[in-house]
C-alpha cells in the first residue's frame, strides 16, 4: 500500500495583493487570482494578513473566506488581533509565522521553544473554534517538537534558507528538510513546506516523500508575468509531479 501523502500545491496571493497596492488601484484583484488559480487545479490558497497590511488587506480576507472552494490558510503573527481576526474569519488553517515590521520577507521560522507559552495558547484559541494549526518553522528537530508540544498538528518547514543557497550547502539544507520532514511525520504531524521556491528549485523538494503540501507565491506571480497565472500554476504543478515521481 502506498502511505506516501498527496503532494498538494498552496498558491500564495500576496503578492498579486502586493502589485494592486503599489498604485493603489483595484486590479489585479486578489479575489481573481484566487478563484482562476482553483480552476487551474490549486489545492488551496494561501495568504498572508501582515501587520502592516502591506499586501493581503482585512477586505481581502473577509472577501476571499466564502468566495475559496478548496482551502484557506491564513498565516498571520501571534498577536491577540490576528488570533481574534483568524477565529472570526475562521478559515480552514492558520499558520502562524513570526513577523518583523522591517523585513523584506519572512526570514525564518517561528520560534516555538523560545516563545512556548504564546504559541499553545494561541494555538488552543484557534483549534478551540476548529482551526487547524500549522506552525512556520525551520527545519529543526527541537521546533518540530516543540510545535507537537503546544498542540498544532501541521508544520511548514521554511525553505527560505534552501533557496537562498548554491551548491554543496543548497544539497545540506536539503537534507536538513527531508529529515525534518521524517521527524515531523514519525511524530504524528503533517509536514508542508514554502518560502522563496521557484520552478529551477522546487523538484528536490517535491521529491521529500514525507511533505503534503507546498505554498508557493512570489515566484508564481513573477512567471505569471511572462507566461500568464494559470500557466504559470499549472506549469509548478507539473514540476511537483515530476519532483515527486523521482522520491
Ligand atoms: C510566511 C511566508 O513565507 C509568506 O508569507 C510569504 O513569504 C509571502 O509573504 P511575504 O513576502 O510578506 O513574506
Ligand atoms: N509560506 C510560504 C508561502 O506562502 C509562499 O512563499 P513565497 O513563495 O512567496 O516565498
Amino acid at each position: 500500500m502506498n502511505t506516501q501523502p498527496k503532494l498538494e500545491l498552496g498558491i500564495n496571493i500576496d503578492h498579486v495583493a502586493t502589485l494592486r497596492n503599489a498604485r493603489g488601484t483595484i486590479y489585479p484583484d486578489p479575489l481573481k487570482a484566487a478563484r482562476l488559480a482553483e480552476e487551474a487545479g490549486a489545492d488551496l490558497i494561501t495568504l498572508h494578513l501582515r501587520e502592516d497590511r502591506r499586501h493581503i488587506k482585512d477586505a481581502d480576507l473577509l472577501a476571499l473566506r466564502p468566495l475559496i472552494q478548496t482551502r484557506m490558510n491564513l498565516e498571520c503573527a501571534v498577536t491577540p488581533e490576528m488570533i481574534n481576526i483568524a477565529c472570526k474569519v475562521k478559515p480552514h488553517d492558520v499558520c502562524l509565522v513570526p513577523e518583523k515590521r522591517e523585513e523584506v520577507t519572512t526570514e525564518g521560522g517561528l520560534d516555538v521553544v523560545g516563545h512556548f507559552d504564546a504559541v499553545k495558547a494561541a494555538t488552543t484559541q484557534l483549534k478551540n473554534v476548529g482551526i487547524r494549526v500549522s506552525l512556520f518553522i525551520d527545519p529543526e528537530e527541537k521546533q518540530i517538537q516543540a510545535a507537537k508540544d503546544v498542540g498544532a498538528t501541521v508544520v511548514e518547514l521554511h525553505t527560505g534558507r534552501y533557496a537562498d543557497l548554491e551548491g554543496d550547502q543548497q544539497i545540506q539544507e536539503l537534507e536538513r528538510i527531508r529529515k525534518a520532514a521524517q521527524f515531523g511525520v514519525s511524530i504524528g504531524l503533517r509536514v508542508n513546506a514554502g518560502h522563496g521556491l521557484h520552478e529551477g528549485n522546487v523538484k528536490s523538494v517535491a521529491a521529500i516523500a514525507e511533505l503534503s503540501e507546498l505554498n508557493i507565491g512570489h515566484a508564481i506571480v513573477a512567471e505569471a508575468l511572462f507566461k500568464g497565472w494559470q500557466k504559470a500554476i499549472t506549469d509548478m504543478k507539473s514540476l511537483m509531479i515530476q519532483g515527486r515521481a523521482h522520491s
